[in-house]
Parts: structure tokens; C-alpha cells; sequence
């Protein structure tokens, strides 16, 4: 008789085990250690999960590993309020946020502080403080060190500006200047978006609005009451302190990227010598740069709308002057969904983090006006976040054969194969995208599919270390020639 198989929770156990196991190992070779939760945030306290492939994938194993187990074990409605009572822990994360409490309670030190006194400090009923802090303290964001006292954690410290508490209290409109960009990216979505979210089914069940992929319908155009794009909305004087919040927050992500992502997402050395590469809405070339550093022999054009192109000149006579002397990098005004110049022969079409601001018929637009400008040889370069099935992708092994890297790697069962919620950021982006933009995040299916009816072929995706990481993989294409 064969032994009873495990249940899924003794399996999901032993996962957890055995990874931790990985995970120990990994760190005693490297000397650095699993940090404790009530530390603050420091780029060398995450050193034990990055560095090594292998402790990458085992804490990402652990994650989903454990809360897969939770979602087994808790009571379901209790589940599912954590999904259903999400709005609870937003609000709380965003009167914490915006009244300075991980500011304050760093300057308390690992003892904490009364909630009295933080609100003496920020101006808050302290009894409505505490309710907050406490919702937050059961997720581990703060700790209650001893009734109604509260103190940091490592996950509340990344809400810190490390501005002294006296300084952004007295100065709330500068407080986001000169930082890591992490808080104003939060305040961002705590705000805008979150607004945006209250709308979202109003949006979906007006038939009006119910499949439009128009930015200016988004929800946060019913949320604000304009019908307007996010742009257009912070053009409007009074927001500008939105506009300024929202440009520092995504200094903040790009800050979280490896600088050199661009060279990693084709093989530039393969190109000869005067190909031109063209950053389609390059911004400022900040992808561009690495590429002309390491490259000299290429030629990049990097192209956006006017006011961004001014400040890219900007940019490049401080950074790198000889390139754009020499000609080597050219900053040209060009709006993508206008064809490109005719008389210049393309190598690489090369789009960061563009696709996914627009929906599939904008998007159709911008890829076609690429296809009509590329030879043969062309290739597309898409660096962008490409999202995983919460299943096994049975065409995957298909596709794989045929396509490089088009099947992302799946966790060990009993896991989701997309590492769960281990991997939830760019599910997370993604209903972000609608929110804002009435745009998406997309699957590689969906990507070889729109690529496909603009007269591109899918032929690869470059993925990067790390388990199951949907974030900023690198896509390539070729013109389908008849
Ligand atoms: C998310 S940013 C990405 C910038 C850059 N690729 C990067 O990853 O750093 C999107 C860029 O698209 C540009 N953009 C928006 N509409 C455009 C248009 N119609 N034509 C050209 N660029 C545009 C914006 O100015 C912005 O620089």
C-alpha cells in the first residue's frame, strides 16, 4: 500500500523548510544575515535575499510558500477581507504617510513613542492615530512596542523621507524635494489613484466608458470629475504640487531598476559599426546613456515630445557632451503616433516602459508607424513588464520551442506557478495602468498578438534573474515579411 500522499499544507511546510535551509546557507557564505523585522530599511539589510540567485529564488519560494499556507489555514472570510477590506489598510498607510509618523517615531528610536506624543508632534487626535497604527502593526507595518506606544519597522521605515519630522511637518509641499522618490510615489498612488479605484466599477458599468481605452475615460477622470488625461489634469495650475509629486515618485522607480537595464536587453555588440538605434519616447536617454557609454560605434537617436527633448539636452551637456557634438546621439522632437523619417535606416526600434501607458488601439498605432519604417532587418526592442497566468500556461512548453523565453519560470508546486503573491507587483501596475490610463500591463500572448497585427513577429524574451519576476523583461521582434 502506498503512503498517503502530503497534504498541501504539509507540502507547503516542508517548501518553507527546505528553502530557509537554502536561504541560512546562502547568507553564512556570503556573512550577511536575515534581518530583523524591527530594524529600519537599508539597501544592505535586503543583501540577504539579492546577490544570489539562489537565495533570490528561496525567499520568493518562502513568501508565496507562506501565505499560500495562510489562505489554507485562516478562516476564509477573514481572507477575504483582506482583499475586500484593502481600502482599510490603504487609508491607514496614507494618514501615516501624510502625517509624518515614520518620520517622528525614527527620531523616538527602537523604544517608540506614546501616541500623545505623536500627536503633539503632528497635530492628530492621538486616540484616531492609534486605531490606525494598530491596523497597521497586525501586517507588521509599525509595532505596538507596549499599549498605545508605537515604533518603526523595517516596512514603515520605507516611508521615510529621512527629512527631520520638524522639517516636513512645517514644510508639507517640500517634502517629497531631494528624496529617494519611494514616499511620493506612495503619497501618488495613495491619492490619485486610490481615488481612481473608488471609480473603477462606476467606469466598468457605464456603457459608455465600459470598453473604452480613451486615457482621458479612465477612472481617474471620473474620480476627479474632468475628462481629462492624467497629463492634461496636472497641467491645470492648482496641481501643481501633484505633478511635482508624481515626477519625483517615478525618479523613485527608476531608482529601483538596475541603471543599466538597456544593455542587457540586446545583444548591441552584434550591431556594425554606424547602425542606428532609435529610443522611441526615450525621455531624457536615460536608457540611451549606458548604451552610448559601452557602445561609441552606435549611432542613438532618442526621441520625445518637445519639452522633454529640451530638457534631454539638458541632460546630455552634463552628462556626456562629446556624444551629441560627435553625433553620435542625436535628440530629435518626435511624436510617436506620427510616422517616423522616411530616408534613415533603422536597426533598432528600442521602446522602454511605453507600450504599457497605452491600450491596445493606441498602441496598434505606434507599432505600425514603426513597422512602416523598418526594413527587413529592423528589430524591435521592447523593454516592458510581461505578466504571467495565475496557471500553468499549457501552450507554454509550445511556445517556448518556438519563441526564447516566452514561457516565464513556474514555482515548484504546490505553488501558483507565478509565485503568487510573492509576485504581485506587476498585477499590481498593471490595475494601476487601468486606473490612471485605461492602459495595461500585458502577457506575452497578448504582446505576440498585437505585435502580430502591426506586421511584427515575436522572436524572443530576454528575462532577468530572479524567481518569477514579471518586472521589465526585454522583448524582441522582427518585421513579418509576405
Ligand atoms: C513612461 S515614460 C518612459 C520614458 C523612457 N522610455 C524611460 O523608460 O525612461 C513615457 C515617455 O513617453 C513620452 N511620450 C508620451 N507621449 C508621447 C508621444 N506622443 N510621442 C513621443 N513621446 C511621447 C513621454 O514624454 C515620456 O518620456
Amino acid at each position: 500500500m502506498s503512503p498517503p500522499s502530503l497534504s498541501t499544507a504539509r507540502q507547503l511546510l516542508d517548501l518553507i523548510s527546505a528553502s530557509l535551509t537554502t536561504l541560512e546557507k546562502s547568507c553564512s557564505a556570503r556573512g550577511v544575515t536575515i534581518p530583523d523585522i524591527q530594524d529600519p530599511f537599508h539597501p544592505a539589510s535586503e543583501a540577504f535575499r539579492v546577490g544570489d540567485p539562489a537565495a533570490a529564488e528561496a525567499a520568493n519560494v518562502i513568501t508565496a510558500a507562506a501565505l499560500h499556507l495562510a489562505a489554507i489555514i485562516a478562516p476564509p472570510q477573514n481572507t477575504l477581507y483582506m482583499a475586500a477590506g484593502g481600502f482599510v489598510k490603504s487609508t491607514a498607510v496614507r494618514v501615516c504617510l501624510e502625517s509624518n509618523v515614520t518620520e517622528i517615531l525614527r527620531e523616538a528610536g527602537p523604544e517608540g513613542l506614546h501616541v500623545d506624543e505623536i500627536g503633539a508632534k503632528n497635530g492628530q487626535d492621538p486616540q484616531k492615530l492609534a486605531r490606525f497604527l494598530r491596523v497597521l502593526a497586525n501586517h507588521h507595518i509599525y509595532r505596538e512596542v507596549k499599549p498605545n506606544v508605537f515604533a518603526n519597522t523595517r516596512i514603515s521605515s520605507m516611508l521615510d523621507t529621512l527629512k527631520p519630522s520638524q522639517e516636513v511637518i512645517a514644510n508639507p509641499e517640500q517634502k517629497h524635494e531631494n528624496t529617494f522618490g519611494l514616499p511620493a510615489l506612495a503619497s501618488h498612488h495613495l491619492d490619485e489613484m486610490f481615488k481612481a479605484s473608488a471609480y473603477a466599477w462606476e467606469t466598468l458599468a457605464d456603457p459608455a466608458t465600459a470598453k473604452s481605452g480613451e486615457p482621458n475615460e479612465a477612472p481617474l477622470s471620473r474620480a476627479m470629475g474632468v475628462k481629462e488625461t492624467l497629463w492634461e489634469f496636472y497641467a491645470r495650475p492648482e496641481q501643481a504640487f501633484r505633478q511635482r509629486r508624481f515626477n519625483i515618485g517615478m525618479q523613485g522607480v527608476r531608482a529601483l531598476e538596475p541603471v543599466d537595464a538597456s544593455l542587457g536587453a540586446f545583444d548591441w555588440e552584434s550591431l556594425p559599426e554606424g547602425s542606428v538605434i532609435v529610443d522611441v519616447g526615450g525621455g531624457v536617454g536615460t536608457s540611451a546613456l549606458p548604451i552610448a557609454r559601452e557602445h561609441p560605434s552606435l549611432h542613438l537617436v532618442v526621441q520625445d515630445l518637445a519639452p522633454v527633448i529640451e530638457d534631454a539636452k539638458k541632460v546630455w551637456a552634463s552628462k556626456m557632451p562629446e556624444a551629441v557634438t560627435a553625433g553620435r546621439v542625436t535628440l530629435e522632437v518626435q511624436d510617436f503616433f506620427k510616422p517616423q523619417p522616411s530616408s534613415r535606416h533603422v536597426s533598432v526600434f528600442f521602446l522602454k516602459q511605453i507600450l504599457h501607458d497605452w491600450s491596445d488601439e493606441y498602441c496598434v498605432k505606434i507599432l505600425s508607424n514603426l513597422r512602416a519604417a523598418a526594413s527587413p532587418r529592423t528589430r524591435l526592442v521592447l523593454m516592458e513588464s510581461v505578466i504571467p497566468f495565475a496557471c500553468h500556461d499549457p501552450n507554454a512548453d509550445e511556445s517556448q520551442s518556438a519563441i526564447p523565453g516566452a514561457a516565464s519560470k513556474e514555482a515548484p508546486e504546490p505553488l501558483l506557478p507565478n509565485y503568487g503573491v510573492a509576485n504581485d507587483m506587476g498585477y499590481t501596475a498593471d490595475i494601476g495602468m487601468f486606473l490612471m490610463f485605461n492602459s495595461q500591463e500585458r502577457t506575452a500572448s497578448h504582446m505576440k498578438d498585437l505585435l502580430r497585427r502591426t506586421g511584427w513577429k515575436l522572436s524572443g524574451i530576454r528575462r532577468r534573474e530572479g524567481g518569477g519576476s514579471s518586472f521589465l523583461q526585454a522583448i524582441e521582434a522582427e518585421p513579418i515579411v509576405d
